[in-house]
């Protein structure tokens, strides 16, 4: 695949108008979009996922982790777009299958954690994302790799089209917790998760194959769906469904992201940060920040 666009080299240190550290180079590209024209929720997922390369895939950044699901294409379409110039000393680290064939089929340098356990910057998808960043991942059943990637990055940073976008996880993705298991011990796993809270916690199965759901791992995955008033609360549901013996890891990433990055069906892109910032960057690039209050961060 041909790097596409021009890349200006000499790009001054970009300000951000939310007050954000962005004290490298960064790296602008075209913003105009490709044809064909995409629909209103691919064009979020792209818009979301190019403001978010452009600025934090900057110039010193070098060991990169790239996420997983629909949105990640953009990601990486944007990446390329930096040019052979930037890309030429990086390494990019995937978080399962598919991460793994963008990175070849870009032609970038494909690496892995247990190499680079330090990354600069990994960015990816979510299945909704709360107003306190906590975020619902694996409904592709990536998350394990996604965790260890998110945890290795200095800068962890999350892109999705303006649905993921909610106050209370459930709320938007109705399908529950993934949790990874060790597949001889799901059954007990199962019980537990139901005394848990979440009686209907089912194992996942698959479409196109008689049987469950097998993750990249070689694990199987139960979705396990929590009540509103537990959900309230993620990092409590986290910490005990991680200590049931046989689960390998639990698709809730609380305390982790720096940003989410929504794109909207306007054109816009909500930015909620870590510190409750929510900025509100216009089409024209400009940002526009207020202080999140009283969990009015959905879009
Ligand atoms: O296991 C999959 C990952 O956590 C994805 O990042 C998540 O499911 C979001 O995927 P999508 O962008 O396709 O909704």
């Amino acid at each position: 695949m041909p790097f596409p666009g021009p890349v200006s080299e000499s790009t001054p240190a970009l300000t951000s108008s939310t007050g954000e550290t962005l004290t490298g180079r960064p790296i602008f590209t075209d913003l105009k979009p490709p044809a064909p024209k995409l629909s209103d929720i691919e064009a979020s997922k792209r818009l979301a996922a190019w403001t978010a390369v452009d600025r934090h895939v900057l110039r010193e950044h070098k060991v990169i982790g790239i996420g997983s699901g629909s949105t990640v294409p953009y990601v990486v379409e944007r990446i390329i777009a930096q040019g052979r110039e930037a890309n030429k000393d990086r390494v990019f680290i995937p978080t399962g299958f598919q991460s793994k064939e963008l990175i070849v089929s870009g032609q970038l340098l494909l690496g892995d954690v247990d190499q680079y356990p330090r990354i600069d910057v990994t960015i990816d998808g979510a299945d909704e994302v709360d107003k306190d960043l906590n975020c619902i991942k694996g409904g592709g059943a990536c998350h394990l790799r996604e965790k260890v990637l998110a945890e290795a990055a200095d800068t962890f940073v999350v892109v999705a089209d303006y649905r993921k976008n909610s106050d209370v996880l459930g709320h938007n993705y109705s399908a529950g917790v993934p949790v990874e298991v060790a597949p001889f011990a799901y059954a007990k796993v199962l019980q537990n998760l139901h005394v848990l809270g979440s009686p209907k916690a089912a194992l996942r199965m698959a479409v196109k194959k008689a049987g469950p759901v097998v993750s990249d791992n070689g694990n199987f995955v139960i979705d396990a769906p929590f009540p509103e008033e537990l959900m309230l609360d993620p990092y409590s549901i986290l910490t005990k469904i991680k200590m049931l013996t046989g689960v390998v890891e639990v698709g809730l990433f609380c305390h982790m992201a720096k940003a989410a990055y929504f794109g909207n069906q306007d054109g816009s892109v909500t930015v909620k940060w870590n510190d409750g910032r929510i900025e509100q960057v216009a089409s024209n690039g400009q940002g526009d920040v207020h202080a999140a209050t009283n969990g009015s961060a959905s879009h």
